[in-house]
């Protein structure tokens, strides 16, 4: 009885008696399967399997040039780690140990010669369900893989701005701190803090506030083009940029840059003294060793950005050692 389900399913037939191989061409197609994919000899197999990668191979175990069993090995050892392709012998021994060296080569069952109609639609019909269990598995495996991808996005990322968040910051500081330290490079770093946020909220509300810190949050990850660059959400209204391989006056450069952006937005902020927005920058350098941390780099961009917004807001401070 034909199976609408089988009409989706693969099906290719290695005999070399074409005979039997028309017969059981005409069994399939009884069951639904239209076109079933023939081959006559083992190479002929292995050619449309690499074409075509069929769901289930129904392989006769002796073949003019090679036999079934190293076609079986072939093909199992052409599979990608997703794919499975259900081979089931045709064979006319019936020892108990050609049966094992069958399975053994990568068979997943057998159908003993002379074939039934019957036998061979109850052995397609188990195989199509481990083919669909298969199916389902390979697509649950990428939703999974696509929802901790997006996890691991979320966990890593600040949801406000898009770019790195704290987490992140601690750990790619580390990274770069090491990397530098290896490499017997600078390491710098600048710390970004809002203006006169307070205010800004307390005028314009929170949500321009947030709209503020998602354009300055731009402007940080548009002057961070290396790969090792980083621009970070430190928290609050206060960015940070890890800048490897970069001397304070390297670094003072970017956060000067920064700096002059986020001015030359001109975001109205009419309880400044600048009446826009502006960014103060504290910006430290130090060549990593044991003998200090990344915590004391943190500590002196927060003191060189301290000493910013002592002076007056708007600047830059600087910190090398
Ligand atoms: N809109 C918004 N505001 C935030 C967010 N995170 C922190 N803030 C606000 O940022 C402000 C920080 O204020 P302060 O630490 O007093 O600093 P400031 O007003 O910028 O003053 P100075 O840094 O000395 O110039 C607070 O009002 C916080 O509520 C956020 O995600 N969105």
């Amino acid at each position: 009885m034909p199976s609408h389900r089988n009409a989706s399913l693969k099906v290719l037939v290695v005999e070399d008696s074409k005979v039997v191989l028309k017969g059981l061409c005409n069994y399939l197609e009884r069951m639904g399967i239209a076109n079933p994919l023939t081959a006559e000899t083992g190479l002929a197999a292995l050619e449309v399997y690499e074409r075509e990668r069929p769901d289930i191979i129904l392989l006769d175990a002796l073949l003019p040039d090679i036999d079934g069993f190293e076609i079986a090995k072939r093909i199992r050892a052409k599979e990608h780690p997703e794919e499975w392709t259900a081979i089931i012998f045709l064979t006319s021994m019936s020892k108990d140990e050609d049966l094992v060296h069958g399975i053994t080569a990568g068979g997943d069952d057998y159908l003993m010669k002379p074939i039934s109609q019957v036998v061979l639609q109850a052995k397609i019909s188990a195989m199509r369900r481990l083919v669909e269990m298969q199916r389902k598995l390979v697509d649950t495996t990428h939703q999974l893989n696509a929802a901790n991808k997006e996890l691991q996005r979320l966990s890593t990322t600040d949801g406000l701005t898009g770019i790195a968040n704290r987490r992140m910051f601690d750990e790619l500081l580390m990274r770069e701190w090491r990397r530098c330290q290896r490499a017997k490079k600078p390491l710098a770093l600048v710390m970004v803090d809002v203006d006169f946020f307070k205010q800004y909220n307390d005028t314009y509300g929170h949500q321009a506030g947030d709209a503020c810190l998602q354009a300055v949050a731009k402007q940080m990850a548009r002057s961070a083009p290396r790969a090792s660059d980083v621009a970070a959400r430190y928290g609050g209204e206060e960015f940070a940029l890890i800048l490897g391989d970069t001397e304070i006056d390297g670094a003072v450069w970017v956060a000067n840059y920064i700096r002059q952006n986020i001015a030359d937005l001109k975001m109205a902020h009419k309880r400044s003294p600048f009446n826009h927005v502006t960014v103060s920058c504290g910006v430290a350098a130090i060549v990593p060793s044991d003998k200090a941390t990344p915590n004391e780099l943190i500590l002196s961009a927060d003191h060189a950005l301290y000493l910013a917004k002592e002076q007056g807001r708007d600047r830059v401070a600087g910190m090398g050692n």
